[in-house]
């Protein structure tokens, strides 16, 4: 039981993750439709006295998603239990998990559109008449056991809203889109939790680190740590523009907050000469794993117009090939090399 409900990371992230979340709406800067909207439903079922209806939320990792999913139990007043759905095998764990969950709670399941056909259909009993229907045995003598459970609240995350089946998708009442953070919210951020490190940064260097960050908190987040790390051994007690530009140099993150793996694949797409590259070619040659560059590489680049997803392929811009001081596409430009 313990097992499935802990999201185990091993990064180093477990440490800030902890004390750097944000526990309340005001914490929890941008996504402003999101909060409005979240902020009027919780009100209403408040009013009512009623679970929450389900949520889902879908967008690229580390915009926020698990820390949405504490704020609306912590506005709610409930607890959350927190899995993620490939810790969900067998039918018994998630009737284990669902039988210990009491009227109102909240189950946070991450990556959702990693469950398994066989659990999603028990699953979807349960989210809509809040009943659980468990076969035991098999054969002739298979008999279906019907528990009532409590009403509850599934918020579902995932990066791949695509990869739901449509039953799942439709018994979640309410469906969210994360949005990449613009810069000045993400500078916000920054300050904020430089001010929780007690290491403040000094406003345009929170907007360096902001600018670099490929829109994410998580990201952010991360640098800022880092970013302290060189003014902590530089005896400095805030973080400044000089101290941020330096550290994030040698962190290898480009102006524009292209890492090195980011660049390998403009780099890859450029070099197409225009042709639409496939994902598997992409993966082959960047070494990466498919899904990785799909969910985590792509979504930023072609939200900021870098790359284009096309039926036959990704493609590299006008403004990607102007990234690379290339002048714009022009047919054949590889052609003598
Ligand atoms: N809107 C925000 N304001 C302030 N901090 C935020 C915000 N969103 C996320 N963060 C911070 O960024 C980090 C990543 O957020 P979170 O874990 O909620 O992302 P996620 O979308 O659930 O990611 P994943 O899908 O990878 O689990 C957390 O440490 C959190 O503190």
């Amino acid at each position: 039981m313990e097992r499935m409900v802990e999201i185990e990371r091993f990064d180093e992230e477990v440490s800030y993750e902890v004390t750097l979340r944000p526990s309340s709406w005001d914490e929890y800067i941008g996504q402003e439709k999101i909060k409005k909207n979240l902020k009027v439903f919780i009100e209403a079922s408040r009013r009512r006295e009623e679970a929450l209806d389900h949520i889902l939320f879908f967008g690229p990792p580390g915009l926020g998603k698990t820390t949405l999913a504490n704020i609306i139990a912590s506005e709610m007043h409930t607890n959350i239990k927190t899995t993620a759905a490939p810790m969900i095998e067998k039918a018994g764990d998630l009737a284990a998990l669902l039988t210990n969950i009491e009227e109102g709670d909240i189950l946070f399941i991450d990556e959702i559109h990693r469950m398994s056909p066989a659990i999603e259909e028990i699953l979807y009993p349960a989210m809509e008449d809040f009943r659980l229907d468990i076969i035991i045995g098999s054969g002739p003598a298979a008999q279906t056991v019907k528990i009532d459970l409590p009403r509850f609240t599934l918020i579902g995350a995932t990066t791949r809203a695509g990869m739901l089946s449509n039953p799942l998708r439709e018994r979640f009442g309410m469906h969210f889109r994360m949005q990449f953070y613009t810069p000045e919210e993400l500078a916000k951020i920054v300050s904020q939790a430089s001010h929780k490190l007690e290491k403040p940064s000094k406003a345009e260097a929170a907007h360096e680190i902001a600018r670099r960050s490929r829109g994410t908190p998580r990201i952010a987040l991360r640098l800022l740590k880092r970013v302290r790390d060189f003014s902590e051994v530089a005896n400095e007690n805030e973080v400044t523009l000089e101290r941020a530009r330096y550290a994030l140099d040698e962190l290898g993150v480009n102006d524009l907050g292209f890492d090195e793996q980011d660049i390998r694949l403009l780099e890859l797409l450029v070099s197409a000469k225009n042709k639409p590259m496939g994902l598997s070619t992409i993966g082959a040659a960047l070494s990466e794993d498919e899904g990785t560059i799909e969910d985590v590489l792509e979504p930023y680049l072609i939200a900021n117009g870098y790359i284009e997803r096309t039926a036959r392929g990704r493609i590299a811009t006008p403004k990607c090939y102007e990234h690379f001081k290339l002048g714009g596409i022009t047919q054949g430009l590889f052609d003598d090399q």
